[in-house]
């Protein structure tokens, strides 16, 4: 079967002033698959996934080389529209961080931002939205109560709904079940599943276990290097290199 690339990065480098973080990534993320990155604390997962929707931006003296194409266009073209890339290229943090406001606001809006403004039309998508992750029974008789009422799982739900509100083709995921409980990363491992029948997802986790459990292919980083990337399960079972079977073994990391 041939697959789809939506995204791909080739030789991408990146420096925080002369400190290289990554070195010269090249990773293909099939469309509507779950794409895990793993590795040590400070091998660089978090840099390379805010490289993909050119969330580290903003930081001074940062410096990015080679290509990370979303389609055939490389997004950090010079004429790209960062807003728009966003929209596209949507990411959600570890600690939930909703909006102080309802929970109908916090979906309603990025739409408004977006030039969203049919009430109705606004109406109709929040639902749709917080139907898609898996929080609408649970919050359709407070919609107007503020989102920091809600359990941190519940809120990084809620989140998810924001973030796909807007219609994105890829989320960007950073340990988004991290500061949740058993219960709630459950929850939010099965919505990964579902969603990735219409989404292309990529997630940074730091559980191995968790990669295994909602992952089609994973990518193995170290110390700003692409070690290995291949299906879940071959990554798992059968490793091409020692050092990913080390780290996956529990012999470091
Ligand atoms: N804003 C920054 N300025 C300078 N160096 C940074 C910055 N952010 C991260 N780094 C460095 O870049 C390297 C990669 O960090 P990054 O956070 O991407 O790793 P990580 O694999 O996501 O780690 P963790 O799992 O602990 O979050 C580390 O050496 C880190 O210290």
């Amino acid at each position: 079967m041939k697959h789809n690339f939506k995204m791909h990065t080739q030789d991408l480098s990146f420096f925080y002033g002369n400190f290289q973080a990554l070195h010269t990534i090249s990773i293909e993320f099939i469309e509507n698959q779950v794409t895990a990155l793993i590795g040590p604390s400070g091998c660089g997962k978090s840099t390379y996934l805010r490289c993909l929707n050119r969330m580290n931006d903003l930081i001074p003296g940062i410096r990015v080389k080679g290509r990370a194409m979303l389609d055939a266009n490389d997004i950090y073209d010079p004429l790209v529209d960062v807003v728009s890339l966003r929209r596209r290229v949507g990411m959600v943090f570890q600690k939930p961080n909703p909006f102080p406001k309802s929970i109908f606001e916090n979906i309603a809006y990025g739409l408004k931002v977006n030039g969203v403004k049919d009430r109705a039309k606004i109406t109709q998508i929040v639902e749709k939205s917080l139907k898609q992750a898996a929080i609408w029974d649970e919050v359709k008789d407070r919609l107007n109560e503020s989102a920091l009422g809600l359990s941190g799982g519940q809120q990084q739900r809620l989140c998810i709904a924001r973030a796909l509100a807007v219609g994105p083709d890829v989320l960007l995921m950073d340990e988004p079940a991290s500061a949740l409980d058993p219960i709630a990363t459950q929850k939010i491992e099965e919505l990964i599943t579902t969603l990735s029948s219409k989404l292309t997802i990529i997630i940074v986790t730091h559980n191995m276990q968790q990669a295994a459990r909602v992952s089609d292919r994973t990518a193995f980083f170290y110390m700003g290097k692409l070690i290995e990337v291949n299906d879940t399960d071959t990554l798992f079972t059968k490793p091409a290199l020692k050092q990913t079977e080390d780290y996956i073994t529990g012999r470091f990391g």
